[in-house]
């Protein structure tokens, strides 16, 4: 029989949220464990943003050589070795991966290398990567599982093996024809990568647009940019099957408005939405209760059905980015501290990471147009902007939303720099500021964020 060990605090799953909890913890001098079954630091610096953001580097370098002559740079011929664009990635997770040690080694949070279960509401049994069990009594729980790749149920594509994007950032092979099954973030981002790198890309989605949780002028501009790449666009597709397997070739038959048709590829990639690894571990055993969405059922303080369990990112139904993950930690860590802090009303940015980037926060036109708020709209295509002419980049828009107290309500922006220039409108909104502090404040010549002045100054006065 294994002999219970006691710990102040046992994180489950060393993703952001629940990795700086225990550090923070264990800096306190709490006893404090983590249980990671496999990625040290979660799948951020593993398998998801970093990783996907450093080959999208990559693909942006091979874009940009291909397209040097148009600078007035000769190059000779270009070519990408995907070896090398792998190795690259490889370094940086390999990295990440010591830093991360070294924090938990400073911290003193145990970092033990096993899959978790809970046995009890309080107690995990620990099967060790390296053999053997431990189990572990915890005064305090918290899970921060996450969250893997959906596969939908659809005849042969389980069957296909499919790429999910763990094995799409490690190919070290250029497919020939990269079908994409699913136009959101994941589908997007590395469609654009593989098209860049040299691959012919299909994506296939369902709904009749990509990115629906977007206003359609963004979701339209999005394909557009895409399209112009080269990349084939197939929507309000329903896939009946797939045949054959990804990595030779694959048939993939899609319902359509217009009829049935056969798409074949060498490879499929699944970017379809996540499912929550929240499945087999004795959660609702132990009074953990969950959504029908599988995800954690909590409140706005991040606790759990469960005395002393909380939940943290992506298995808590948080929204599905790092730096959400990383706001719950801050959340719980308050709270423990006596603070009263929750996940209501949080203003929560996002990026996604094709070239140009979209970046949003606060309200779509669409959500404040549901609200009936009475929202002035102001729009500047991102050409306006005289830093895109120096550059050339010149697709793209921002659009901004004004409540009727003049206060930021929401911003989208396609074009490039986006991210950097949200947190500008992040910092106004955030500060409560009124929207012609951004019309008025003097903005460097030539930057993107100078857009800021012409797009405040398209709001309607009152
Ligand atoms: C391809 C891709 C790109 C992305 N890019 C971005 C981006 O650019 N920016 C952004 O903000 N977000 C991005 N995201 C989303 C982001 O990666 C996640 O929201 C973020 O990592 C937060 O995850 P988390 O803290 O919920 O859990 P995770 O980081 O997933 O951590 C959960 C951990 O729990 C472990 N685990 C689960 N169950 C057990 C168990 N029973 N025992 C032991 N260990 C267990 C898992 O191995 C995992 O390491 C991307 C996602 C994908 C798929
Ligand atoms: N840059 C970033 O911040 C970043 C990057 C990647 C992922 N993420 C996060 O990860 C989350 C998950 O990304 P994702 O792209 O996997 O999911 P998603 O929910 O963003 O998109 C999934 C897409 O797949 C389509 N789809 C689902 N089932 C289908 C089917 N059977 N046939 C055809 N199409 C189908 C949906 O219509 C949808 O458009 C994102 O929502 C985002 O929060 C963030």
């Amino acid at each position: 029989m294994t002999e219970a060990e006691r710990y102040d605090a046992v994180v489950i799953g060393s993703g952001e949220g629940g990795k700086y909890l225990a550090w923070h913890m264990a800096q306190a001098g709490q006893k404090v464990a983590v249980i990671e079954r496999r990625w040290i630091g979660g799948s951020c610096p593993n398998i998801n943003c970093l990783p996907s953001k450093n080959e999208i580097w990559s693909a942006g370098i091979a874009h940009a050589v291909a397209h040097a002559g148009e600078y007035g740079v000769a190059t000779g011929p270009v070519s990408v070795d995907m070896k090398t664009v792998v190795e690259r990635k490889r370094a940086m997770v390999k990295s990440l991966v010591t830093f991360h040690l070294e924090r938990y080694e400073a911290t003193g949070a145990e970092l033990i290398m096993g899959n978790a279960r809970l046995v009890a509401p309080s107690a995990v049994e620990i099967a060790l990567n390296d053999g053997g069990t431990r189990l572990l009594v915890a005064e305090k729980l918290f899970l921060n599982l996450g969250t893997h790749a959906t596969i939908p149920p659809v005849p042969g594509l389980a069957e296909a093996k499919p790429l999910t994007h763990i094995e799409a950032l490690e190919l070290d092979r250029l497919p020939a024809h990269l079908i994409v099954l699913g136009g959101g973030y994941v589908g997007l981002e590395l469609a654009q990568a593989y098209q860049r790198f040299g691959s012919r890309v299909t994506i296939v989605d369902r709904g009749p647009r990509m990115l629906k949780r977007e206003d359609e002028d963004v979701s339209e501009e999005v394909r557009r940019i895409l399209e112009a790449e080269g990349i084939e666009v197939l929507l309000s597709a329903e896939v009946e099957k797939v045949e054959g397997r990804s990595g030779e070739s694959v048939r993939v038959t899609i319902r359509t408005p217009d009829g049935s048709r056969t798409i074949e590829g060498t490879d499929i990639l699944v970017a379809a939405g996540r499912t929550p690894n929240t499945q087999g571990i004795g959660l609702e055993e132990a009074g953990i209760a969950l959504t029908d969405r599988g995800t954690i059922k909590v409140n706005d303080r991040l606790e759990t059905t469960a005395r002393d369990v909380w939940a943290i990112g992506e298995c808590a139904g948080s929204p599905q980015f790092t730096h959400a993950s990383l706001d719950d930690f801050r959340i719980i860590r308050d709270n423990l501290d006596g603070g009263d802090r929750t996940t209501t009303g949080r203003l929560m940015p996002y990026c996604m990471f094709i070239d140009p980037p979209l970046a949003r926060i606060g309200m779509s036109e669409a959500e404040a147009h549901a609200s009936g708020i009475d929202m002035r709209v102001a729009k500047l295509p991102m050409k306006a902007v005289l830093r895109t002419r120096t550059t050339s980049q010149t697709s793209g828009f921002v659009k901004a939303l004004v409540d009727p107290q003049d206060r930021i309500a929401g911003f989208a922006m396609i074009g490039s720099e986006a991210g950097e220039v949200m947190a500008v409108v992040q910092a106004a909104m955030l500060g409560g500021l009124p929207y012609s502090v951004l019309r008025d404040a003097i903005l460097a010549h030539p930057t993107m964020a100078e857009g800021l002045n012409a797009l405040f100054g398209n709001v309607a006065k009152r």
